[in-house]
């Protein structure tokens, strides 16, 4: 595995599967916040803090979609890494498709800010990163943490008036972003990184069983803490939108298909025309990604062709109670 070492990048530290052959996913180490107080260290402001994402990762992307949903774009700026990542870690090729240079401090990996932010860092080098340009440092590097960050702390900054974590939602928001996280948001990695047939079918039963659940709650309520857009259909939907396409033939996740679902299909159709989240789905970069960077996985990096999908097709999910927050309604009105 590939990672920091007291500050050193090293391509030799110890496998990310345990002894059973299941993959294990490693904590994240920066957890400060940004809180709108004055007394916070992390205060929120337009043109301080920056964002590092992959178009490929649904954690990364995650962040992309608050971000676009609570209308940040001119407040955090964004840094776009190259989806093929190898033995050096995320780099930056601002001249492919889709990439940009390092808007902060121009290097050409990742992992060099992340050394920067601390000199004896002994990590994986994981988008996404929260930057503070005002410290120089790291913020945090948990999507779950920054997507609630952008949600919760820069309201005086957003352009649009949406809250992805209201009251009344918050408990039932927390409890559903657990409890898909790891049969779902990690279980497709489970599946494909397992090294051994047990593990693997482990992952695959955890795996259907909740994606079966959730299409029967969402056969009734348009998301999933019923009639709300909140923080949990952002989660939900960054594993969904890769499903198809990649974990279902990359991670072997192919029992069923997303598109064969009667619910979670227009769910995914749904979401992804909610205005702002289309335009954060680059397609090329998540498949380019995955295809090309795990060569325990895929050695000879063949990207799959398809499936084709009608991400456009109508979705017909306004029969139930509910809707965007009203701000994105009025968009989609236009
Ligand atoms: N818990 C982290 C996980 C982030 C993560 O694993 N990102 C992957 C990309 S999908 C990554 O950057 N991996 C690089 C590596 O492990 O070396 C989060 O949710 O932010």
């Amino acid at each position: 595995m590939n990672m920091l070492v007291d500050g050193e990048w090293r391509t030799d530290a110890a496998e990310s599967t345990d002894d059973d052959g299941a993959f294990d996913r490693q904590e994240t180490t920066f957890r400060d916040q940004v809180r709108d107080d004055p007394d916070a260290r992390f205060q929120p402001a337009a043109d301080r803090y920056h964002l590092y994402v992959s178009y490929a990762c649904p954690w990364a992307h995650r962040t992309l979609v608050t971000r676009a949903l609570k209308g940040l774009e001119d407040v955090i700026s964004v840094s776009v890494v190259d989806p093929y990542r190898e033995a050096g870690g995320w780099q930056f090729t601002p001249d492919k498709d889709g990439c940009t240079r390092d808007h902060v401090h121009d290097a050409d990996y990742l992992r060099e800010l992340y050394v920067r932010a601390d000199p004896n860092a002994t990590c994986r080098v994981t988008v996404p990163v929260l930057w503070d340009t005002q410290e120089d440092t790291i913020v945090n590097n948990e999507s779950e943490e920054i997507m609630r960050m952008l949600d919760t702390a820069f309201d005086d900054l957003a352009t649009q008036n949406v809250d992805l974590y209201p009251d009344g939602y918050r408990d039932e928001v927390d409890q559903i972003i657990d409890e898909i996280y790891d049969p779902i948001n990690n279980g497709v990695y489970r599946a494909g990184f397992a090294t051994e047939q047990e593990p693997y079918d482990k992952a695959i039963d955890d795996l259907f069983s909740a994606l079966e659940h959730w299409n029967d709650v969402l056969e009734e309520q348009r998301y999933l803490a019923g009639d709300r857009l909140t923080e949990a259909d952002i989660a939900m939907f960054t594993t969904l939108i890769r499903f198809d396409q990649v974990y279902h033939t990359h991670f072997m996740c192919n029992a069923k298909a997303i598109h064969e679902f009667s619910a979670l299909w227009p769910y995914l159709r749904d979401l992804y025309q909610t205005p702002g989240v289309a335009e954060t789905v680059n397609m090329s970069h998540i498949k380019e990604h995955y295809y090309t960077t795990h060569p325990d996985v895929n050695p000879n990096r063949i990207v799959a062709r398809g499936p084709d999908l009608a991400f456009d097709a109508p979705h017909e999910r306004d029969k139930l109670p509910g809707g965007p927050p009203d701000e994105l309604e009025s968009l989609l009105a236009e």
